[in-house]
């Protein structure tokens, strides 16, 4: 029966690379309610990527059982066009944008390829995500004339535009300055607040989860931690904490 109130459930995640001899996730446990946020951290390599890529679809775990809103992916379908089809969006740490394409034809590609509403429609959404992430001054150029900062925005850009029940977002703020990162962080608040998309973030950025008001957890020893907030995080004596607050602890 459908859950309304979830946006998505991982039971016992399982998954290995092929040819390897260790799994690289195991007994993953993971829900999301409905217009949540959750921000997930961890050292580098644990896995933060691939887990994002098998709940866009992209890599199909070894074992495991994932509910899109409440509705099980049979592992036969789990596929990117599958998961899409159910509101999934992944915007990759790179942006992943296409060069030969304005940003305005980067956002409106998607809309029309998936037949998304009459062209007025389409224009439309598109105008208003360049609005949203304050991007529409821009819209005529190609992407290699763009600032990480502005690339960073329009990529987000494109995956709201289509409208996602889920976002996944893979270190949005990597390799942004302090102003850049600084004028996201309340951009992705605002479109969360106001249309209530359920968000997973992954970042080694412990201060967005405070920012957002977010849960946040860790990715570690194959698996996700408890989550908690930042504040509650800080505060407490679990090992992860004392490593990976550390350099915050003196900061704050
Ligand atoms: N094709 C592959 N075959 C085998 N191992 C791989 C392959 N691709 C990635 N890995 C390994 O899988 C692990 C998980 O990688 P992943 O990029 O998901 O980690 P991450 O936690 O996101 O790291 P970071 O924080 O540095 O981005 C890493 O140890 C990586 O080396």
């Amino acid at each position: 029966m459908e859950n309304q109130g979830e946006a998505l459930r991982i039971e016992n995640l399982r998954f290995r690379y092929p040819g390897d001899n260790d799994d690289v996730l195991r007994d993953l446990n993971l829900k999301l309610g409905r217009g949540e946020t959750l921000c997930i951290a961890g050292a580098s390599g644990q896995g933060k990527s691939l887990l994002l890529r098998i709940i866009a679809g992209l890599d199909v775990p070894n074992a495991g059982a994932l509910y899109y809103f409440g509705e099980h992916l049979p592992k036969s379908q789990h596929t990117a066009l599958e998961v899409a089809k159910r509101g999934v969006e992944l915007i990759f740490q790179n942006g992943a944008l296409i060069s030969n394409l304005t940003v305005r034809n980067n956002i409106a590609m998607p809309l029309y390829y998936h037949h998304r509403g009459t062209d007025e429609e389409i224009e439309s959404r598109v105008n208003m995500a360049l609005d949203l992430m304050r991007v529409r001054s821009v819209q005529d150029k190609f992407p290699h004339l763009l600032s990480s900062g502005v690339a960073k925005r329009v990529a987000i850009a494109r995956a709201w535009a289509m409208d996602p029940r889920l976002l996944l977002m893979d270190e949005p703020t990597a390799g942004l300055d302090n102003y850049n990162r600084n004028m996201l962080i309340p951009l992705i608040d605002n479109m969360q607040a106001l249309f209530k998309t359920s968000l997973i973030l992954v970042t080694h950025d412990l201060l967005i989860s405070k920012e957002l008001g977010a849960d946040l957890c860790f990715l570690e020893n194959k698996k996700l931690s408890e989550r908690y907030k930042f504040e509650q995080w800080i505060r407490s004596d679990i090992p992860i904490a004392h490593e990976m607050f550390r350099n915050l602890r003196d900061f704050l």
